[in-house]
């Protein structure tokens, strides 16, 4: 993105012009349809960047401009509300110095020199959605959303059934505007999640969305069975003022009945402004709700009114965020999670913390090096800090990547806290796991004796890219697994058989499900040899390389054989690539483009493992397994052998690729007796001197295109 300093007035406009669009659309989303589609960090980009430029082009300022808007239109479908007084929002800062900013232009503004006292309250910024109840003679009339500000949506049965809420006050001013949050903790969010979940119904990103979206609902009894909270922080109009501090003001709102925050102090100045700050932010990970951040507000409320307001936000306060992508929280316990390859991956279970709007409770800590502090070469890393059950952590998040632990606070370690011990047998079958030569990972040797990996291999079978049975997820297979009723993979294909009965009577099955379920499962029964390959979880087999695989053997017997053969040839015990390529049937495995030396290695000695490979034939005894799609087969190429070497100008290799084999040729990753055509660019190599001596025709990329130009 270009500097601002160096933007053109066009150029400004223009990009003005698409910050209004895109924060619109990030507002809609957000504010009227509680499912952000951007990351707050984002947003706050956004509106950074557009104020950036506003005030180096003050004049290209729009008539729209998002600096001059709050949230959005109130939702059609509630009764709308104007607030007396608007509902605003709060200016941002990010860094220490803009909180000493803000003290220096409050007091550049009243006039105040820069020894004369001036005190704030710092509070903990609650991330939910605001919430205005009006008050008369005591009793609450009506509840509004903020909206736009000025306008917001009558919300009040939706607010009555809120517990921290009171229906009537004693001794309040007559007209009482109370402001505040509305919000979720984690415990109800989680368990609200959950029962959505079972119910099938929509379950919410984080509790700020789950908030909103429960208290903007047309049928105030699901408002009601959502657990709400609010905690008051400010107020709209009054008959008569509540005191003349904001914490006298909030003191005051608590005796009459509001619950407000317990970790408001005052501070006299931004040195201890900042002190609250990480003392609040410390806490953010146990206080078992999300904050964003902390908000200063000027204490003395005649300077408030003094100060004002400018077109959004109050020039008397501001709200100091936490960095979005990254919390601390505390690491509770390390745990070992076995895949479906056996490998044991350590996870972290956190304190639940709100990271990028997002609520992460684990984290990967990705091997036993990374735990200890080293990286496989054994270097350093994290200053070669180890991480301890207990430790005070940092989790970071970026898109949607597992979260990850980035660091620790070795001064805040408890004293009785013991390095980790990674185990060196399996957590689920007792047998040993072990670490080979160059693999960063421990792995259990317990193979199919070993639930956790057998449970996991049925889930990868089930799954989109493999057999892909509707109805039978995740879920329903380890259920299956748990039961007995499902122990290998071809126990699926043999349920009707042996569970058709009980599944009909199953709990939460009943007649039409299982009968749909068990249709679903002999709709399988014919697959696509990709997906058989697939699905068998071989180590390094991945989608892309399982089609590679199909396409050249084009049944599953011949693979099966070349995969012998290959286990009994001597090369194969040998080292190295040339050794191997010595080997009739390893080299076919080599020679087809996109299949490597350490896939066919574990092809070969799985399907040399006799109790794999029984499981195996038992599965494939219940399939039909379907070549791939026929070839075209007048095309100039088509049944050729064709391999490309050299650099591609007009294509890249995979579209190169992709073209050849729709046209019927089999691309060879290597030069053998068997090319029929080496198609060469510029840098070809060895492959090119190759093809000479094997007397193999050779084309370049033109001649290549001219080839297949009709075809
Ligand atoms: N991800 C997205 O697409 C997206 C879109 C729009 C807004 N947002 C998020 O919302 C923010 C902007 O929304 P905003 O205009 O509501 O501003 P804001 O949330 O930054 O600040 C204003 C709000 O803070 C709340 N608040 C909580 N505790 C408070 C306290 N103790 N005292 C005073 N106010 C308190 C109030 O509800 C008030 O309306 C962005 O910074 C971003 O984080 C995200
Ligand atoms: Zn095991």
């Amino acid at each position: 993105m270009k500097d601002v300093s160096s933007l053109s007035p066009a150029e400004a406009g223009a990009e003005l012009a698409r910050l209004a669009r895109e924060i619109a659309r990030a507002n809609e989303a957000y504010h009227a349809k509680d499912a952000p589609e951007i990351s707050d960090a984002d947003y706050d980009a956004l509106k950074r960047r557009n104020a950036e430029i506003e005030s180096a082009f003050p004049d290209l300022k729009r008539g729209d401009s998002p600096s001059d808007q709050v949230g959005a239109a109130p939702s059609e479908g509630f009764q709308k509300v104007t607030h007396s007084i608007p509902m605003l929002s709060l200016g941002n800062a990010f860094e220490d110095e803009e909180v000493t900013e803000f003290d220096r232009s409050v007091r550049k503004y009243l006039g105040l020199s820069a020894d004369a006292s001036l005190a704030y309250v710092a509070e903990p910024k609650i991330d939910g959605l605001s919430l205005s109840l009006r008050y008369e003679g005591g009793a609450l009339i009506s509840a509004a959303t903020r909206g736009d500000g000025a306008t917001g949506e009558n919300v009040t049965v939706n607010a009555r059934t809120i517990d921290d809420i009171p229906a009537t006050l004693k001794d309040a001013p007559d007209v009482l505007e109370v402001r505040g949050e509305v919000y979720m903790s984690h415990a109800d969010f989680a368990a609200l999640n959950t029962r959505q979940e079972e119910a099938g119904g929509k379950t919410f990103a984080n509790p700020r969305n789950a908030a909103a979206g429960s208290l903007r609902q047309l049928d105030p009894k699901i408002t009601a069975a959502r657990p709400l909270r609010f905690y008051a922080y400010g107020w709209g109009s009054l008959s008569q003022p509540l005191a003349d501090t904001q914490k006298g003001a909030i003191d005051r709102l608590a005796t009459l009945g509001f619950v407000t925050n317990d970790m408001m102090r005052l501070c006299d100045g931004p040195d201890e402004m900042l002190e609250q700050y990480r003392l609040i932010e410390e806490k953010r990970a146990t206080l078992g709700y999300d904050i964003d951040g902390v908000v200063y507000k000027v204490n003395d409320l005649a300077l408030q009114s003094r100060l004002g307001f400018r077109s959004t936000t109050p020039r008397w306060a501001i709200a100091h965020k936490f960095p979005a992508e990254l919390a601390w929280t505390r690491l509770e316990k390390i745990e070992i999670q076995v895949g479906r390859t056996g490998a044991l991956s350590p996870v972290a279970r956190l304190t639940p913390v709100t990271v990028g709007g997002v609520v992460v409770s684990n984290a990967t800590l990705h091997n036993e090096d990374y735990i200890a502090g080293r990286s496989a070469d054994g270097t350093p890393i994290r200053d070669g800090k180890d991480i301890r059950e207990g430790d005070w952590v940092q989790v970071y998040r970026a898109g949607d990547v597992i979260p990850k632990v980035a660091d620790v606070d070795v001064a805040k370690r408890p004293k009785d806290a013991t390095p980790y011990e990674f185990p060196t047998v399996c957590p689920r079958c007792g047998s040993d796991a072990i670490r080979e030569d160059g693999d960063a990972v421990r792995r259990c040797t317990g193979g199919l004796i070993c639930p956790a990996q057998a449970v996991e291999r049925l889930r990868h079978m089930v799954g989109r890219s493999a057999f892909d049975i509707e109805g039978l997820g995740a879920k329903q297979v380890e259920q299956f697994f748990e039961d007995g009723w499902i122990a290998e993979p071809a126990d699926i294909f043999t349920l009707r058989d042996r569970k058709g009965v009980e599944l009909r009577e199953r709990e939460g099955w009943g007649e039409k499900s299982a009968e749909n379920l068990l249709d679903a499962i002999d709709a399988r029964r014919t697959v696509a040899f990709e997906r058989f390959l697939f699905s068998l979880g071989i180590r390094h087999l991945g989608e892309v390389a399982a089609k590679d695989l199909a396409r050249h053997f084009h049944d599953w017997p011949t693979l099966a054989q070349t995969a012998d053969t290959a286990a009994s040839e001597p090369a194969a015990e040998a080292e190295g690539r040339d050794a191997l390529a010595k080997s009739p049937a390893w080299s076919e495995f080599l020679s087809i483009d996109g299949v490597g030396q350490t896939l066919t290695r574990s092809l070969v000695t799985t399907l040399a493992q006799a109790e794999e490979r029984a499981l195996i034939d038992r599965l494939a005894a219940h399939l039909t397994i379907e070549a791939p799609a026929a070839r075209a087969t007048d095309s100039p190429v088509a049944g050729k052998t064709v391999v490309f070497t050299g650099t591609l100008e007009k294509m890249t290799r995979a579209e190169a690729k992709a073209r050849a084999e729709s046209l019927g040729a089999k691309v060879a990753g290597s030069v053998s007796a068997k090319t029929d055509l080496l198609v060469a660019g510029p840098g070809a190599g060895s492959k090119a001197k190759k093809a000479v001596e094997l007397g193999i025709e050779t084309i370049d990329e033109d001649g290549w295109l001219a080839l297949i130009a009709d075809a």
